[in-house]
């Protein structure tokens, strides 16, 4: 699905992000334009363990060892774009709060112990009219990042909620896999 935002009105206190089990510190900065509108396609893993050949990225030409397959699940507005572009670009999307529309990833290759590790990091809608099409994508995932505001309880209260204990079901969690070591 293609991804757009639209603008949203923030109501009253900023958010402040966390997840379980890690957050990336957000700090101020220039607002970077938009993540660029993508569909999920043929840079998408396909199901199956991670990829452990050296295809190219692209335009970029970097290569990677192995791929996972990252998703930032939370409630609208506790930061889940904010947090992806400041781990992709480094800078905080300061200003007004433009909320995802459906789906979005962006690839990010790290070097870890001297092989290279790309993350496909999918940007999940928060509000609830997108869930029944971002949990669509939880199946292959590797990993989940849980984000919540600490400044608003219902959005940590609605991840042990509507999240993991309800509404992303234990089919969700089973169909998330371990990642299969390197050879
Ligand atoms: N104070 C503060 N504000 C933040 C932080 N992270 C994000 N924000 C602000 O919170 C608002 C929402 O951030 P987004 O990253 O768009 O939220 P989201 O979780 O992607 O929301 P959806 O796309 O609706 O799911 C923006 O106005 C950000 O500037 C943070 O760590 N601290």
């Amino acid at each position: 699905m293609s991804r757009k935002k639209t603008p949203k009105s923030k109501g009253g206190s900023e958010p402040a992000t966390s997840t379980l089990p890690a957050a990336a510190a957000a700090t101020n900065g220039p607002r970077l334009a938009h993540p660029r509108t993508v569909r999920p396609g043929p840079e998408a893993p396909p199901n199956g363990p991670p990829q452990s050949i050296r295809p190219s990225l692209g335009s970029t030409g970097d290569f990677y060892d192995v791929a996972f397959k990252v998703m930032l699940v939370g409630d609208s507005g506790v930061g889940k774009t904010c947090l992806l572009v400041r781990f992709k670009d480094g800078a905080f999307l300061a200003g007004t709060f433009i909320s995802t529309v459906g789906i979005d990833f962006r690839n990010k290759v790290l070097d870890v112990d001297g092989m290279k590790v790309k993350l496909q990091i999918w940007d999940t809608a928060g509000q609830e009219r997108f869930r029944s099409v971002t949990h669509a994508y939880y199946r292959d995932a590797h990993a989940l990042l849980l984000l919540y505001d600490i400044t608003n309880k219902d959005s940590f209260d609605n991840i042990q909620v509507s999240g993991l204990g309800g509404g992303m079901n234990q089919d969700c969690l089973n169909g998330i896999r371990s990642p299969s070591p390197v050879t």
